[in-house]
């Protein structure tokens, strides 16, 4: 009989937060704490190390930290069984396929995967995607029937072009939000706790700000320091950022709104206005962490979208194209942009109120700052610095965190199934592989 996932033995290495699910192991100093934790489930069965889950498993996941990929492929990978296919889960694919392709034993397949969303996300209808990167179709087959049972949505692409998509839709999105949790921290502040930061957009800043650093700082370091487009997307976005700021402090009115105003027209196409916004103020309005009344919030000039847009433009991104493979927060991120664009009085307000408004000028010019200094941390590549700023932070946020994981779950439940549908119906990636 051939390989099928009812005979099949399927492995993981690494028993995280995205990896506890079947023949697993951890490091070998977790390996009794797993065992107490996982025995007792049928069919799981917890080795010791690496090795003795690659020689029995047909079907093996690294799901590992991507910074250090390449050294534990290289210590179990020549231990794979003859004919196996392997794959990660990893989030940046170069380093991971290099590694697989380095370590690997030539007898042995590569379809690897990643699931576009979190470990607290339910996997139904969301984007994963695969890499057929040294298979066969039938292997590809064989892990798309295994994969079956989390009920995602498969796109199919090459590992440089999930680079490339990965780099708009998670590094960018998730440098901004860094950027409004450092900017919030340098001016002492928890914004749900200050009125101009209550209601709509900013209720979804705040969540998403918190859901972040509430996550470990090595997923979010991984796919950005390990990814050359990401290098260079969130250093265009730290400079639109700024070139913006310049012109708000400058007091150029007429050059601001004509830049802007170019770039919602660039991203956001004519032709589109009869489409329903991906997000609403109802909706918006309901995840609040603070008890102020809305009524009270004055206007922001939302530098932060203002200057995703500005830099989608200058790169010619369509944020719509990429629908298909994004995750949740991206989502999110392009449904609170979209809001503000295509309601022409509230851009009219944002801009008006970046010029005549000093409310926000020094919050903004810590979120220029902020987003200058992650832009050279990635930059830089070096991880240590990444993880002192992010512990740093996370630290600040950490006693509101199970308040908003409880109330961002609910919005992202709430949310999510408006966007999840938005994205059934966009188009497949440009010049990528297909979907199905
Ligand atoms: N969390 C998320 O939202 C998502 C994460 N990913 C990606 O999935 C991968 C796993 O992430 P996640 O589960 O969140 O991270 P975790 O840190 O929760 O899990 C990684 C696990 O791998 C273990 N590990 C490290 N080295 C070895 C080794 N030599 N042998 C066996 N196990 C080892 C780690 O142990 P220890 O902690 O002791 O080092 C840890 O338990 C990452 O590459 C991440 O980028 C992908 C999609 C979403
Ligand atoms: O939705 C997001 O961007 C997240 O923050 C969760 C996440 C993190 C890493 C991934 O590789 C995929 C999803």
């Amino acid at each position: 009989m051939g390989l099928t996932k009812e005979n099949a033995s399927i492995g993981i290495i690494g028993m995280g937060d995205m990896g506890k699910m079947i023949n697993a192991c951890d490091k070998p100093e977790n390996y009794d704490d797993l065992k107490k934790e996982f025995d007792s489930l049928k069919g799981v069965t917890i080795l010791p190390n690496g090795h003795l889950v690659s020689r029995i498993s047909d079907f093996i996941v690294y799901s590992v930290e991507a910074g250090v990929i390449d050294r534990v492929v290289a210590q179990y990978g020549p231990s794979t069984r003859v004919g196996a296919i392997v794959g990660g889960q990893t989030s940046c694919k170069a380093p991971e396929l290099a590694a697989f392709d380095k370590h690997l034993p030539p007898d042995v397949e590569i379809v690897s995967c990643h699931s576009l969303h979190g470990p607290k996300v339910n996997p139904k209808g969301q984007p994963l995607v695969l890499i057929q990167h040294r298979a066969s179709d039938q292997s590809l087959r064989f892990v798309e029937e295994v994969l079956s049972c989390l009920g995602s949505k498969y796109v199919y692409l090459s590992g440089e072009m999930h680079d490339r998509i990965t780099a708009d839709t998670q590094a960018v999105t998730h440098a901004a939000f860094l950027s409004m949790g450092t900017a919030w921290q340098a001016n002492n502040q928890f914004p749900w706790e200050i009125s101009r930061w209550v209601g709509g957009i900013e209720n979804v800043k705040i969540n998403i700000t918190l859901r972040i650093y509430s996550n470990k700082w090595h997923v979010y370091a991984g796919l950005a320091i390990l990814n050359p487009a990401a290098k260079e997307q969130i250093r265009e976005y730290a400079r639109s950022v700024t070139e913006l700021y310049k012109l708000m402090i400058e007091g150029r009115r007429e050059d601001l709104k004509r830049r802007v105003k170019a770039a919602g027209a660039a991203v956001f196409k004519s032709g589109t206005e009869a489409q329903d916004l991906l997000l609403r103020d109802e909706v918006l309005d309901q995840f609040s962490l603070s008890n102020r009344p809305r009524e009270k919030t004055p206007p922001n000039n939302h530098l932060s979208l203002l200057a995703i847009v500005d830099c989608w433009s200058r790169l010619g991104i369509i944020p719509y194209d990429h629908m298909i493979c994004s995750t949740p927060l991206f989502r999110l991120w392009l449904g609170v942009t979209e809001y503000l664009f295509r309601n022409p009085d509230l851009l009219e307000e944002a801009l008006n109120t970046a010029i005549d408004d000093s409310t926000f000028r020094s919050d903004d010019l810590e979120f220029t700052f902020a987003a200058r200094a992650w832009s050279d941390c990635v930059s830089f590549g070096d991880f240590e610095s990444y993880r002192d700023r992010f512990e740093r932070i996370q630290q600040y946020f950490s006693p509101r965190f199970p308040e908003a994981a409880k109330l961002g779950n609910e919005m992202m439940r709430t949310i999510l199934e408006k966007t999840t549908a938005t994205a059934a119906a966009a188009t497949a990636p440009k010049a990528s592989g297909t979907a199905r």
